[in-house]
């Protein structure tokens, strides 16, 4: 049912035997399984050819096999065993590549079509969906529409239509098996991870990568932060972890012999505590833990994960861009600074990229990669297979301070906090929670960059408005306290040990609460269930309306994602894009009015212009919203 012989001293030849269209029979799987077992263990095989018999490559399932059960080896693992292969392997297309035989022909790495050949995904006509990859690997390599309209009506398409779609790499009038094993011959040794066509784009080969960790103190003398921000610290090590886990080779970079050392024990537990759960041995050997940079040297991609502060990034860059190789790709771990600043002061802006952990990195599943003006299309492809390949959910999104998350962020936690200083602390609240775990001191630190407290502040301005707007001095106070959440035992709650996470109400908090509101002559009131969530979330959902409009998100959906996977908002409700649906677009719109008109000094609660044309439009749902947005992010 399959031919397997060696041509050319190296190539694995697989013709497919099946009369009359060599169509994938259970006997046509199996012996391919079992040639493709042959190539890729035999030594002497560099590359695999698969054709057909008869000037016919394949034409799909064998429908004599439809009447009867399902016998065999199923497809799906088949083919995606051949995607996976470490050999290059092409496929020499004559006749017809049909249903499953175009299948086939997609996970091959290379494709060769004779020019009289055929391509096509017939299944819709039999009643059925391409479902051995073609619906996923066909719209990666061509796009949605084209395959859309492929998939939907089954159209053959010729060789030559099939080339200009990017389907097939060559088209020959000769022997297409003879051209093929050319070919093959020729790909041996290229890098075969772009040409794995359910990779999301063209990415570059990811061989190694490194994560660093600098001490911010060491580059700065600031030493009011040691034991706050380890190097190979929160994020640091969840990223080494990340990246061993799934076989990526890590040199993790320190500043000082202790605290690498410290770094390195926590990582190697880290790893060992996560193999024994998966019944698995670790992969300690993937990783080498250094505090030269210069062993950055010959590496294809960094990540670069120390403090969050510009200053301290910016140099790292510009050593980074002294040691590196002109071709390796930037990545900054970054909550939301400007990953163009950053691509700014390196040699090679278009390989600089956002890659945005959420902490601990080895555990939550959200990545933004963040796109720069000027991250290449590549770039950003490498990030988001980098980012699949480490089992993230990976969002692209545009560069402005705080992306999508925490740049939605801010109005939530602003409206949490003006709710606090106006009525009773204890309501049920996930954002002070929220901030405790990520540490009270990051938020702290951009508001101090951005002017809105700290020395900067012209003192003549009044305590509780900065910049024009309503301001909230209380997260400052807590901050002073040296209380930046369960790292240091204490923070809007206190925690039993630094580090814990059982959360008990500090009456602390509530003297500071109380000494503060009599300062101001402020009157507590009660707010009820309904109040705190509609200034809560629909100012959430306010801000993903202008962050749509600003094309930061490509559509509501990454932002609903983005909130799911990265900021625990409730699964059931579907992230704070659908829930404004939910709820009604007509009363979001309502609601923020009423609370804009009692809080105009809050320009959050402001209803943004996409959000009163979806209303005017009839509040269409939400897969339908992109269709009023002007803005559209070239990357996205
Ligand atoms: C395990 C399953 C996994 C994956 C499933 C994937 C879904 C599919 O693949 S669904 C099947 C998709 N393929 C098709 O729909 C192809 C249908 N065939 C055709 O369109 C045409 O036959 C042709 C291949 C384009 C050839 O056309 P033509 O040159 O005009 O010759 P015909 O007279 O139509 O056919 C010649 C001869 O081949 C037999 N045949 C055709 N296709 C198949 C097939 N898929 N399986 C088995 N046999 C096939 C056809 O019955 C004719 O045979 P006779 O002996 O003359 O009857």
């Amino acid at each position: 049912m399959a031919r397997y012989e060696l041509v050319k001293r190296s190539v694995a030849l697989i013709t497919l035997t099946n009369p009359p269209v060599n169509a994938l029979s259970s006997a046509v799987r199996h012996a391919i399984a079992k040639s493709m077992e042959c190539a890729l263990s035999d030594p002497k095989v560099t590359a695999v050819v698969i054709c057909g018999e008869n000037g016919s490559f394949c034409g799909g399932a064998d429908i004599r096999e439809f009447a009867g059960p399902l016998k065999g080896p199923p497809l799906v693992p088949l083919l995606d065993a051949i995607e996976a292969g470490e050999k290059p392997v092409v496929a020499a297309i004559e006749g017809v590549a049909l249903g499953g035989g175009f299948e086939l022909a997609l996970v091959c790495h290379y494709r060769i079509a004779h020019s009289k050949a055929r391509l096509g995904l017939p299944e819709v006509t039999l009643g059925i969906l391409p479902a051995a990859g073609g619906t996923q690997r066909l719209p990666r390599l061509i796009g949605i529409s084209a395959a859309l309209e492929l998939i939907t009506t089954g159209r053959h398409i010729s060789a030559q239509e099939a080339l200009k779609l990017g389907i097939v790499d060559q088209v020959t009038e000769q022997n297409a098996c003879e051209v093929a094993v050319e070919f093959a011959l020729r790909a041996v040794a290229k890098p075969l991870l772009s040409r794995r066509v359910s990779m999301p784009c063209k990415p570059r080969e990811i061989r190694s990568a490194a994560v660093m960790g600098i001490k911010r103190e060491c580059l700065h003398g600031h030493e009011q932060d040691l034991g706050m921000v380890p190097s190979l610290g929160t994020m640091g090590r969840g990223i080494a972890v990340c990246l061993a886990r799934v076989g990526i080779s890590v040199i993790a970079v320190e500043s000082e012999n202790k605290l690498l050392e410290t770094g390195r024990q926590m990582v190697i537990g880290m790893l060992e505590r996560d193999a024994k759960r998966r019944g698995v041995s670790a992969s300690l050997n993937l990783l080498k833990f250094t505090i030269s940079l210069q062993d950055l040297k010959d590496v294809n991609l960094v990540i670069e994960a120390v403090f969050e502060d510009m200053a301290l990034k910016k140099r790292v860059f510009q050593e980074l861009s002294k040691v590196c190789r002109p071709a390796t790709l930037f990545c900054t771990n970054t909550s939301g600074l400007d990953v163009d600043a950053l691509a700014g002061v390196t040699d090679r802006p278009h390989l600089v990229v956002g890659m945005h952990f959420f902490s601990p990195a080895h555990v939550m599943k959200l990545l933004e990669v963040v796109c720069g003006p000027r991250s290449s299309s590549e770039t950003i492809a490498t990030a988001m297979s980098l980012g699949k390949r480490m089992g993230k959910v990976r969002v692209a999104v545009g560069n402005c301070p705080g992306f999508v998350g925490n740049r939605m962020l801010k109005p939530y936690i602003d409206q949490a906090t003006f709710l606090l200083e106006e009525g009773d602390f204890g309501f049920a609240m996930g954002v002070f929670r929220m901030s405790d775990l990520a540490g009270l001191d990051v938020g702290w630190r951009v508001w101090k960059e951005s002017g809105l407290t700290g020395s900067d502040v012209d003192p003549e301005n009044p305590p509780r408005r900065r910049q024009g707007r309503r301001y909230c001095p209380i997260p400052d106070m807590v901050c002073e306290k040296g209380r930046f959440g369960q790292k240091t035992g204490r923070g809007w709650y206190m925690y039993d040990k630094r580090g814990g996470t059982n959360a008990k109400p500090d009456p602390l908090i509530q003297i500071l609460l109380e000494t503060y509101r009599s300062k101001y002559g402020i009157q507590p009131h009660n707010i009820s269930n309904q109040e705190i969530i509609e200034r809560c979330l629909f100012a959430l959902a306010n801000e993903g309306f202008r962050i749509l409009e600003d094309g930061i998100a490509a559509r509501p959906e990454d932002i609903d994602v983005i909130y799911l996977f990265g900021y625990g908002f409730p699964r059931h409700r579907g992230g704070p894009m659908f829930y404004a649906s939910m709820v009604g677009l007509e009363r979001v719109l309502e609601r923020l009015e009423h609370y804009h008109q009692a809080h105009p000094d809050v320009p959050h609660l402001k209803p943004s212009p996409l959000l009163k044309k979806l209303v005017a439009c009839g509040s269409p749902p939400v897969q339908k919203w992109r269709e009023h947005i002007k803005t559209m992010h070239s990357h996205l």
